[in-house]
């Protein structure tokens, strides 16, 4: 059988990649660092995929060991196989690089001139790029060189709601019905292997800032508004109607600038926003307000779901006032368990308001740091 390595047993990894791989005939080691789940799959070696929507079906995923990350087994796994993934959160990528680096030497040692494809399937822009930086921080001029010829590390973008549900049995996972995984053709090394439902295209920015700057953006602000109202659930709050109007506006607002930017058609981009918005209240699939705001920092950096879709509509001359105020309902969001929620809050007590929110976003506008802050006070108030 063909052979993927996928980091991050996780709810993407089990539940969105690993399910696809699975049913093009790929025999799947995960890797992790949660021991009682590398336990739980080697014992069952496999897992079932529950499809909750209002149709609901089942996927039966087999063929599937674990190893743990810093098991040296890894690094001859990726050395036999043929694709490896990730699905770790951005901010683990580069503990996950020097085991891709040394399985890459390991290739060149061997005179191995099969191709190897790494795809970092993680919401972020250019995750793969991202990830192949760290792996080159560990590899010799002359394995850069090998990876040049023989490794690809093709760029995605990667959409299945996914949330933490509590089955019977550990390794099974609950998912939507919908999902859509675009990996960049151009960007794979050798031929693409055959994925049934990744979906190749070119123009890979343009399905990035889509889906980060739609959903993503959408999602983050239901979650921080609906933490400022008290609400547990992504339905909870996205069934507010004052939430939901603002939701769909800021979708819509983040949306013309897109429209803008990458020639969306509008109509098309409208309709986009409302299945989204239907999504959101996929009541067969609970999610929590938590999960969908982990990472604060995170999603408060320039690149990320809140201020490049504001800079983008700012820059075009657009309305982005729901933007702002979905910053503001960012920097509101505490959550003691989320290491990210504690920093941005230490960052604004240590720095002040401005300069702390400066060093979030990376904005230095005083006017547009103005407007933030006056959107973060009138949400405070609501907390
Ligand atoms: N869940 C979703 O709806 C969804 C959808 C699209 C994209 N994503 C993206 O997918 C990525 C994973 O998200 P998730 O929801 O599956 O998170 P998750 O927390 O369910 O899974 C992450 C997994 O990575 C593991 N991990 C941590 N450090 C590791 C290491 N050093 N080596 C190997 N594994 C390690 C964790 O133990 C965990 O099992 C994130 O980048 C997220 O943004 C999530
Ligand atoms: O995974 P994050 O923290 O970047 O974002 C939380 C959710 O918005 C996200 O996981 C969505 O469920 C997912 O992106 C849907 O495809």
């Amino acid at each position: 059988m063909k052979q993927a390595v996928m980091f991050g047993a996780g709810n993407i990894g089990r539940g969105f990649i690993g399910g696809l791989l699975a049913q093009s005939g790929y025999e799947i080691v995960f890797a992790d660092v949660n021991q009682a789940m590398l336990d739980a799959l080697n014992e069952t070696k496999g897992y079932t995929i529950f499809v909750c929507d209002t149709v609901c079906s089942e996927q039966t995923v087999e063929h599937v060991s674990a190893l743990h990350s810093a098991d040296s087994a890894l690094v001859d796994a990726i050395a036999d196989a043929e694709l490896v993934g990730t699905a770790v959160g951005l901010g683990i990528l580069p503990r996950v690089a020097p085991t891709i680096a040394k399985a890459i030497a390991k290739r060149q040692e061997l005179a191995m001139t099969s191709n190897l494809n790494v795809i970092a399937c993680e919401n972020a822009i250019r995750a793969s790029s991202q990830l192949k930086a760290s792996v080159y921080e560990h590899l010799s001029a002359d394995q850069k060189a090998y990876a040049d010829q023989y490794i690809g590390f093709p760029d995605c973008a990667v959409d299945r709601i996914v949330p933490p549900v509590t089955n019977e049995r550990m390794v099974d996972v609950s998912v939507e019905a919908f999902y859509e995984w675009s990996v960049e053709q151009s960007a794979f090394a050798g031929e693409v292997p055959t994925v049934e439902g990744m979906h190749l295209v070119d123009d890979l920015m343009a399905y990035i800032e889509r889906k980060l700057f739609t959903l993503n953006t959408g999602h983050a602000v239901t979650a921080y508004l609906g933490s400022i109202k008290g609400y547990e659930t992504l339905q909870e709050s996205f069934k507010d109607p004052a939430i939901n109007a603002f939701v769909r506006d800021t979708m819509a607002e983040s949306g013309a600038g897109l429209v803008q930017k990458h020639g969306f058609d509008p109509a098309a981009h409208a309709a986009y926003i409302e299945k989204i918005a239907a999504r959101f209240q996929n009541d067969y699939l609970v999610d929590v307000v938590d999960r969908v705001g982990r990472s604060p920092k995170r999603k408060l950096a320039s690149t990320d779901r809140l201020v490049s879709p504001l800079m983008t509509a700012k820059g075009f001359g657009l309305p982005y006032q729901h933007l702002v105020v979905g910053i503001g309902a960012a920097l509101c969001y505490t959550n003691g368990e989320d290491p990210e929620s504690v920093e941005v809050q230490e960052t604004l007590a240590t720095q002040g308001f401005m300069a702390g929110v400066s060093t979030l976003t990376g904005i230095e506008d005083a006017g547009l740091l103005n407007e933030i802050y006056s959107a973060y006070l009138a949400l405070k108030t609501l907390s």
